[in-house]
C-alpha cells in the first residue's frame, strides 16, 4: 500500500515541446494518499491513460517525478513498482484455468505452493469465481474474465495500489453496476489505493470517494462528487458534471455588477471589487440548473425569461430559457408549477459562481 506523489510531472510525445499543447501532461503536482479509492475522470484524449502508465511505468514521464510513499521510482520498471493494473479489455491466458491465472503472479515470485493455494482461494471466493477455478479461462464470458483481471491485481499482499483503465467498458451494462460494488467491497476490505479511470461520471461517483477531473492535460478539480457538483473549480467542471452541465455565459463587467445581451446582474460589492481587480476581460458567470429558483409569479427579485421548451424526465423536469439571447436550464421540481410562455427566475447569490481564465475566483465559494 502506497501514497503515490506526482512532483512536477509533465509529458510530451513530442521530441522538442514547445507549447503548452504540445503535452499531453501539463506540469502538474499531485497526490493519491495511501488507502483512498480514486476516479480520474475527463473526457477521450484528456491524457488519462498517459498518467495512469507514467504511474505504473510502462512510460517514463519527460519530466519530473513519481514518489511512492516518498521514494522516487521513475527508473523502475513496472515490475518492480508493486503496482498492479486492469486494463478495458482482460489480459489473462485463455490456455489456463482460472486458478491457474490467478496464480500466475504468485508463482511469478516463486511464492510456496501451499501459500498460492489460501491465497488464489480467498480471492476467488470474494470474485465469486470459486465454481470456475478448474475452467479453461477460454470458455468465460467477458465479465468473468475481467474478474479474473482483477483477481490476479489481488492476490500478491505486496501490491502497493491498483490501477484500473476504464475496466468495466466490455462488461454487459446490466452486470456493471455488480462489478463496481464488488469493486467497492474490495477497496474497503484491503484497504488498497485504488485508481479508477473513466470518462463516465456516474461511474467516478459510485467508485470513488475523491475524483481527480481531468481536461487537457491538467487536473483541474480533486475533490468528492459533492464539491463538483457544488462548487466546480474550472468551467470544463461545471459543464461535464451533471446533466445537464452548469450554464455558463460570459460577462463584462459595469459599474453594479456584470452584464451580457443587455441583462445586468447585481454582484455582490465585495465580488465586484475583487473582480474589478482582475487583468483578465475572459470573465463568466456559472450557475447549476439546481440551482436557478423559478418563481410561481413576478416579484422583484426575479426575472422575466422567454421559456423555450419543458422536457419532463419523470421525477423532475428541465426548463429551457432564453436569458439575454442565451439559453439556459433550470430543473423544475416534480410538483413544481410548469411556467408557459415566460417564467420568473432569479440566480441565488450563494451558488452563482464567477470564472477568470476559466478557474474559480478564489475565496469565491
Ligand atoms: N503513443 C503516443 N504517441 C503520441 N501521442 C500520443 C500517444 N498516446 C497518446 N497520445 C496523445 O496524448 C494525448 C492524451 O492521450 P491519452 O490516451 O492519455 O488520453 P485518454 O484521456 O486516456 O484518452 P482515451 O479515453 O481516449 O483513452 C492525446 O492527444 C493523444 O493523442
Amino acid at each position: 500500500m502506497a501514497e503515490i506523489r506526482l512532483s512536477q510531472l509533465a509529458h510530451s510525445y513530442a521530441p522538442a515541446p514547445q507549447s503548452d499543447e504540445d503535452y499531453a501532461i501539463r506540469r502538474m503536482d499531485h497526490i493519491w494518499e495511501q488507502g483512498g479509492a480514486f476516479a480520474l475522470l475527463g473526457p477521450s484524449g484528456c491524457g488519462k491513460s498517459t498518467l495512469l502508465n507514467i504511474i505504473s511505468g510502462l512510460l517514463a514521464p519527460s519530466d519530473g517525478d513519481v514518489l511512492f510513499d516518498g521514494k522516487r521510482v521513475n527508473t523502475l520498471p513496472p515490475e518492480a513498482r508493486n503496482i498492479a493494473q486492469v486494463f478495458q479489455f482482460p489480459v489473462i491466458y485463455d490456455t489456463m484455468t482460472v486458478f491457474d491465472n490467478l496464480a500466475f503472479p504468485l508463482r511469478n515470485v516463486k511464492t510456496p505452493e501451499h501459500k498460492v493455494k489460501s491465497k488464489v482461494h480467498e480471492i476467488a471466493s470474494i470474485l465469486d469465481l470459486t465454481p470456475l477455478l478448474d475452467k479453461k479461462a477460454k470458455g468465460l464470458t467477458a465479465d468473468e474474465k475481467q474478474k479474473v483481471s482483477m483477481g490476479r491485481g489481488l492476490v500478491r499482499d505486496d501490491v502497493s495500489a491498483i490501477l484500473f483503465d476504464e475496466p468495466l467498458t466490455v462488461i454487459d451494462p446490466h452486470l456493471k453496476w455488480k462489478l463496481r460494488r464488488k469493486l467497492k467491497q474490495i477497496h474497503e476490505q484491503f484497504n488498497i489505493t485504488m485508481v479508477y479511470v473513466t470518462h463516465d461520471q456516474l461511474e467516478a461517483s459510485t467508485f470513488a470517494d475523491k475524483i481527480a477531473v481531468m481536461y487537457e492535460g491538467q487536473i483541474v478539480q480533486f475533490g468528492t462528487p459533492r464539491d463538483l457538483f457544488e462548487a466546480p473549480n474550472h468551467t470544463f467542471v461545471g459543464f461535464f458534471i451533471g446533466s445537464p452541465g452548469m450554464n455558463l455565459v460570459s460577462v463584462e463587467l459595469t459599474e453594479h455588477g456584470a452584464t451580457f445581451g443587455g441583462v445586468e446582474l447585481p454582484l455582490r460589492p465585495k465580488l465586484l471589487e475583487r473582480l474589478k481587480q482582475v487583468r483578465s476581460s475572459n470573465i463568466k458567470l456559472g450557475i447549476r440548473p439546481e440551482f436557478v429558483h423559478v418563481w410561481d409569479e413576478a416579484n422583484d427579485e426575479a426575472m422575466q425569461v422567454n421559456v423555450r421548451f419543458v422536457e419532463d424526465l419523470g421525477t423532475y423536469k428541465i426548463m429551457t430559457f432564453y436569458l439575454g439571447g442565451v439559453e439556459m436550464k433550470a430543473r423544475l421540481q416534480e410538483d413544481q408549477k410548469v411556467p408557459q410562455g415566460v417564467a420568473f427566475i432569479s440566480f441565488p447569490d450563494q451558488w452563482l459562481k464567477v470564472y477568470v481564465d476559466e478557474f474559480l475566483l478564489e475565496g469565491d465559494q
